[in-house]
């Protein structure tokens, strides 16, 4: 074979990505990488070419046979086992790879898998959807080294075939947590592939919370009829522009300047009563109920909306919703006015430039305006009494 008239040749760089390299692809390959001088490293097309000066190894070295399935050390190589290797596997190009495990050489570890497996379950349990978003490295030890040694493939789950496992068990047993998706993979790995004697599983899991928590609470007397509320909680929210505060009292407490082009942040608390529960699609009320939020905090995205105040909104809000929506008889919302004033920028004139900037403020923890209403409808208050 032409590929073993040059022994001790090998290539760095992306030569090729796969182990089962044969020496066609090798000697195809050779003549467009044939250097000069044999002595210098090459670089062709992006290829380093290395040449290393080792001589020729012995006829016995030159091949070995991959262990058998019952060991997990290798066994020397003899001239038997290179004959019988050699008439089965001829397209191998052994003595590129027998160097590396010469005689006095163990693996310390090997592994192969999956890394960044990465997955959104969504548990669908009625209206109420819950998620996990997980990225999971899968690694798997074979009792054998001979895809490692000679390119033999025949025991390899092939990571791919890991990747489509990580799904195919989340859709099969859902996900609960990482340990307990992490526990059913590596006992699904070792119970269906009897050549896997290590599995190793890491899952870290992406924090998503909820944006919006959807509440309720029911009140029933014996007897009587549900009384059933629900609401929405931390929502928060934050414009930087079309909010202003002026033209408040004036008097000898007040410090606080008017305000035209101001940061509006609040986090909405909110819950509404039905007049009769039957009916009523609880899960379109609440989607309703953000969305009339969200058109009068924000306003449509090219003018927005002007808030004179927090009392305002809030009433803009409660108003539309209970136009919207017949079926609710009573709203209530607070909405925290979550400050965050302009830092007096006519200290730093000489390092700033322009002291009329509105871009840097100080978010303030504590104290928070504290704004809240409810409105109901004038029969069903008066029908109540
Ligand atoms: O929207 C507001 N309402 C207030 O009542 C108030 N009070 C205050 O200091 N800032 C604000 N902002």
């Amino acid at each position: 074979m032409k590929a073993r008239s040059i022994p001790g040749d090998f290539y760095l760089a992306r030569l090729r990505s796969s182990t089962n390299i044969s020496s066609r692809t090798l000697d195809n390959m050779r003549p467009a990488l044939a250097p000069s001088s044999p002595a210098e490293p090459h670089t062709i097309s992006g290829l380093t070419r290395i040449r290393a000066h080792t001589p020729p190894r012995s006829h016995a070295a030159r091949t070995f046979l991959p262990s058998p399935p019952e060991t997990a050390g290798r066994k020397e190589p003899t001239e038997e086992t290179e004959h019988h290797h050699y008439h089965h596997h001829h397209h191998y190009h052994h003595q590129d790879y027998a160097g590396a495990m010469e005689a006095g050489l163990e693996w310390v570890a090997r592994g192969y898998g999956k890394g960044n497996v990465k997955l959104l379950h969504v548990r669908r349990e009625g209206p109420v959807h819950s998620i996990k978003e997980y990225e999971v490295d899968t690694q798997l030890t074979l009792e054998t080294d001979k895809d490692y040694l000679v390119g033999d493939n025949s025991d390899v789950v092939a990571t791919d075939s890991q990747k489509n496992t990580v799904y195919v068990l989340a859709k099969r047993h859902g996900i609960t947590s990482p340990e307990a998706f992490a526990l059913l993979l590596t006992d699904h790995f070792l119970a269906q592939y009897a050549q896997v004697t290590n599995v190793a599983i890491s899952v870290r899991a992406y924090p998503w919370q909820r944006q919006v928590e959807h509440t309720c609470k029911v009140i029933k007397k014996r007897g009587g009829v549900a009384e059933v509320w629900t609401g929405l909680e931390g929502m928060r929210l934050l414009k930087t522009t079309q909010s202003s505060f002026v033209n408040f009292v004036q008097d000898e407490f007040r410090t606080l300047p008017d305000q035209e082009d101001r940061i509006f942040s609040t986090v909405v608390s909110a819950s509404w009563r039905y007049t009769d529960i039957a009916n009523i699609d609880f899960g379109r009320t609440w989607i309703t109920v953000l969305k009339v939020i969200k058109d009068n905090f924000s306003g449509p995205a090219d003018s927005g909306i002007s808030s004179p105040s927090v009392q305002h909104t809030l009433y803009n809000i409660i108003k539309d919703v209970l136009l919207q929506l017949p079926e609710v008889s009573q709203m209530k919302m607070t909405m925290p006015n979550k400050h965050y004033f302009n830092i007096d920028m006519s200290k730093f004139e000489n390092v700033v430039g322009n002291i009329h900037n509105n871009e840097v403020f100080l978010p303030v923890d504590k104290p928070s305006g504290m704004i809240s209403g409810t409105l109901g409808r004038k029969d069903l208050t008066r029908a109540k009494l």
